[in-house]
């Protein structure tokens, strides 16, 4: 019988990183081969089924990254920029296909994985749900379609422990309506707005941040002029999505050459 490729969950108590062990001890296309944790935490040790307050699933969580990684075929990594980048160096080195869906990280942290990017896939988004990903694509084209009368202003709502903001998928939002718009969304982000901050300014794209209770992720692109508006949105009530995604990419990835990925590409949405 062939066996199936081998995934190995970092931040393994995590929200996300239990969502993802669920996923894929209940997948058949996958399986699980190891689950990490930092040192000192108090699930390494256990098996992770246990921990996680469920059945045995006969893996040990453990600190030891480099031998977990090096035994799996894909690593899915939800944790933090600069454990996400200490992954990255592993899974170069040992050859292993890394899924990124850490958010908040810097320009220069996101600029250091192009060197593990050459020895390995690396396949990372914001957000690798499949309505998210569509809806980059339309906010792309809806701010394509319409001039600098129309004020872009991109609103998300997520949990009260989410530690980034924007959240990432703000900023792929924001990526994509200053990709429609030919400009450099560097040029024209405001993010921070408090004070006498004067009116707007034409062409910037505006973001604004929610944060509370258990909301697991919400965005709102809106396209306000006079008269009329337009609002694209997408609301994930189940982390189980994400988690789908990661699953998709680590299969995705196998045997893809070294280089960097997103979730369009697994997902077959470039134009
Ligand atoms: N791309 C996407 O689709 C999605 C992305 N995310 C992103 O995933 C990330 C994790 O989210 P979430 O699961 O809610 O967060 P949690 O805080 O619940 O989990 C983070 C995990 O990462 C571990 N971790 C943190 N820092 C380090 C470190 N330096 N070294 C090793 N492990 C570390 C934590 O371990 P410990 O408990 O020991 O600190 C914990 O297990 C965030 O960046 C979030 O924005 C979330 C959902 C979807
Ligand atoms: O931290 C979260 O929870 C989420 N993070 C991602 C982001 O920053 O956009 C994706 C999702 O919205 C949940």
């Amino acid at each position: 019988m062939t066996q199936t490729p081998g995934i190995a969950i970092t931040g393994a108590s995590g929200r996300m990183g239990q969502m993802l062990i669920r996923q894929v001890s209940e997948s058949d296309r996958l399986h699980l081969s190891g689950a990490i944790d930092q040192p000192g935490h108090p699930w390494v040790g256990q098996d992770v089924g246990t921990a996680m307050g469920g059945s045995a699933l006969g893996v040990i969580v453990s600190d030891a990254a480099r031998e977990t990684i090096a035994g799996a075929d894909a690593v899915i990594d939800f944790t933090a920029p600069e454990a996400t980048l200490h992954f990255a160096e592993i899974a170069a080195e040992t050859g292993v296909v890394h899924v990124i869906g850490t958010t908040g990280m810097s320009d220069d942290q996101i600029a250091a994985l192009g060197s593990a990017a050459q020895k390995t896939a690396i396949i990372r988004a914001g957000n690798m749900s499949l309505g998210v990903n569509l809806l980059t694509q339309l906010t792309r084209r809806v701010a394509a379609a319409l001039d600098e009368d129309f004020d872009i202003e991109i609103i998300e709502a997520h949990h009260n422990q989410k530690v980034d903001a924007p959240s990432g998928t703000a900023l792929m939002l924001g990526e994509a309506a200053a990709e429609g718009r030919g400009v450099s969304l560097s040029q024209v982000a405001d993010r921070g707005r408090d004070g006498i901050t004067g009116a707007r300014r034409r062409g910037d794209i505006g973001f604004t941040a929610i944060r509370g209770g258990d909301i697991v992720g919400e965005h709102d692109v809106l396209f306000a002029a006079a008269g009329e508006r337009i609002v694209l949105r997408h609301l994930a009530s189940d982390r189980a999505v994400f988690a789908r995604g990661a699953l998709k990419a680590a299969l995705w990835g196998q045997g893809k050459a070294p280089g960097e990925y997103d979730m369009i590409d697994v997902l077959g949405l470039k134009d």
